[in-house]
């Protein structure tokens, strides 16, 4: 795993368990719950597509780049909140490894 996603983990991590709502973002998403959470990874995702469409036509990726660190992130506080963490992911994303998207789905569709 990369070292920010680890020390991103890391810290949110800590956040869960020991930081107060008052002076931390991602304790308030935890103490606010899983729907608010929900909402924030479903809101990010929204501005991901239309800043996508909007790269597209621009040519300019900034905004995408900046909408898809905010998706990665609040995707990141969804794991966090039922227990789970990016090691988790990338280590899916491992596994994957050397399996053809298209034979995996052929696989799939037996
Ligand atoms: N990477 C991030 C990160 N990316 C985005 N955000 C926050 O996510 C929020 C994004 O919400 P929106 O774009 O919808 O903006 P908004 O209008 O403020 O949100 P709403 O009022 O609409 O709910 C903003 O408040 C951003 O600051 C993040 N907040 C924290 N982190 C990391 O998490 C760590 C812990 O943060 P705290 O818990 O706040 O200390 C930080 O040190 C960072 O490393």
């Amino acid at each position: 795993m990369s070292d920010v996603l680890r020390q991103l983990s890391e810290v949110l991590n800590e956040r869960k368990t020991s930081a107060n709502p008052e002076q931390s973002y991602v304790a308030l998403l935890h103490q606010k719950g899983l729907n608010k959470i929900l909402e924030k990874v479903g809101e990010e995702c929204t501005e991901t597509l239309l800043a996508a469409k909007d790269a597209a036509v621009s040519g300019n990726n900034q905004e995408v780049i900046y909408e898809t660190a905010d998706l990665w992130f609040h995707s990141l506080v969804m794991l966090s909140h039922l227990g789970e963490d990016a090691n988790a992911v990338v280590d899916e994303l491992a596994r994957r490894f050397d399996l053809s998207g298209l034979e995996e789905k052929a696989q799939r569709d037996k």
